[in-house]
């Protein structure tokens, strides 16, 4: 039986699709792998026997991914599980954004004692009236799952979607509606935009990457909005921006002491991926990630290794090894396992930085002590014997 550490509350659908082998423990030492949303596993100390950890949602910025890959821990996250939800939400922000609408219902529950209040209403609404999205200018800076949903939307929302994203992979290209403009230089696009929004994943590189240089470039009384993580922008430029009405609107899913306090900033509690049909999604993909990784050895998705599937194992065995990525080990292997008369049957081999995977599956069984000797080479982290069925 494997044990399923969840150190959040992980939807049912995903924990149930993890099938009758598994079960979930409370004991994070027991664990043979962990499922996470936003909890920081930054300061946590994994057990040895950890085989991995599925993020079920797409920012992995919690988990500490090179020393889960020095530790052998093959990290995974879900692509895409949740996009639809956070452009809705987008779409959400850039209404709040454009139509005084909070201002609206807080003036009508204000004045619900009002025996004449449609009347009033028709007066007092001029206070809260606001502009369209149609006819604007969006610029998207990150065109990867949720970026690339929120441009195509807002198409079809008549807007003007200008995107940005220098590593734009082939098949997020393949999804981009045609009328969306590409733009290859971010104070450009954000000149003459009059909505910008951030779907880039927080990396070191993304660390302020909406400074108070780039804000300053923002066409007066742009409204940005940030359904990406709060270490992207810096909150403090965003805050005096805001405060002299050169942006006109903040709209964040980040709350702390800084945004919460900004005049004209719509502060939300991390909802974006909140919903039913993303929180299953996540954990739905996340379950079986976890699963063909600890039952075939197969990596999908992951954040910190490289992809690597032989399918499922129909025969024989499969050994799982997690070490260096440094020159022979592959020759190592294939040598040490000719000289014990034990022929591969199917190979394959990734390596991400330091760190590689190698699969190789064998007609019938290694004897232990070759197991042994094999975990006992230079620069191997970790080897697993997976049996068929
Ligand atoms: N608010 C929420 O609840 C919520 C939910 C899901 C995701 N997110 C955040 O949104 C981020 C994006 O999610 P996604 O699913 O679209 O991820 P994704 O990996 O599909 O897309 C990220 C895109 O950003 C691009 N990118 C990376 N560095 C860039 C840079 N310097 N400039 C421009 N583009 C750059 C990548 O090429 C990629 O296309 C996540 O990493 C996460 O932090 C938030
Ligand atoms: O799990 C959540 O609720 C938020 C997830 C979201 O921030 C993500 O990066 O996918």
């Amino acid at each position: 039986m494997y044990k399923v550490h969840c150190m959040n509350n992980i939807a049912k659908a995903g924990t149930d699709r993890l099938g009758a082998n598994y079960e979930l423990t409370d004991a994070l030492e027991d664990a043979d792998a962990i499922m996470v949303r936003s909890a920081s596993l930054h300061e946590t100390q994994f057990p040895k026997g950890l085989l991995a950890i599925a993020r079920a949602g797409a920012g992995v910025n919690n988990i500490p991914l090179d020393r889960c890959a020095d530790e052998g821990i093959v990290v995974f996250n879900t692509p895409g599980a949740n996009a639809n939800a956070v452009k809705e939400l987008v779409f959400a922000g850039l209404l709040l954004a454009s139509r005084d609408i909070v201002g609206g219902i807080e003036w009508v529950r204000a004045n619900a004692d009002d025996p004449d209040l449609a009347k009033h209403a028709e007066k007092a609404k001029k206070q809260f009236a606001g502009h369209e999205l149609a006819g604007k200018r969006l610029g998207v800076i990150g065109l990867g799952a949720i970026g690339a949903a929120v441009a195509n939307t807002a198409t079809r929302f008549g807007m003007q979607a200008v995107g940005y994203d220098p590593y734009l992979s082939v098949s997020a290209a393949w999804n981009l509606d045609r009328r969306i403009e590409h733009a290859d230089d971010l104070s450009r696009l954000v000149a003459d935009c009059d909505y910008i929004t951030i779907h880039v994943p927080a990396m070191d590189s993304t660390k302020n990457m909406v400074n108070a240089e780039l804000i300053s470039q923002m066409k007066p009384g742009a409204v940005v909005l940030n359904f990406a993580r709060n270490t992207i922008v810096d909150e403090r430029a965003m805050a005096a921006a805001l405060a002299e009405g050169h942006i006109a609107r903040y709209v964040t899913d980040f709350p702390n002491p800084v945004s919460a306090d900004m005049k004209n900033a719509i502060v939300l509690p991390h909802l974006g991926a909140s919903t039913t049909e993303a929180e299953e999604n996540c954990a739905v993909m996340a379950a079986e990630e976890l699963r063909d990784f600890i039952e075939n050895g197969n990596i999908t998705h992951s954040v910190n290794f490289g992809a690597v599937d032989l399918g499922p194992i129909a025969s024989g065995e499969r050994l799982a090894i997690i070490h260096q990525n440094v020159q022979g080990m592959i020759g190592k292997f294939s040598q040490y396992l000719a000289d014990n008369g034990i022929n591969i049957e199917n190979m394959a081999n990734k390596s991400r930085g330091s760190m590689a995977y190698t699969l190789i599956d064998i007609a019938g069984e290694v004897p232990a002590d070759v197991i042994d000797r094999l975990a006992q080479a230079g620069g191997v982290r970790r080897i697993r014997v997976i049996r068929s069925k």
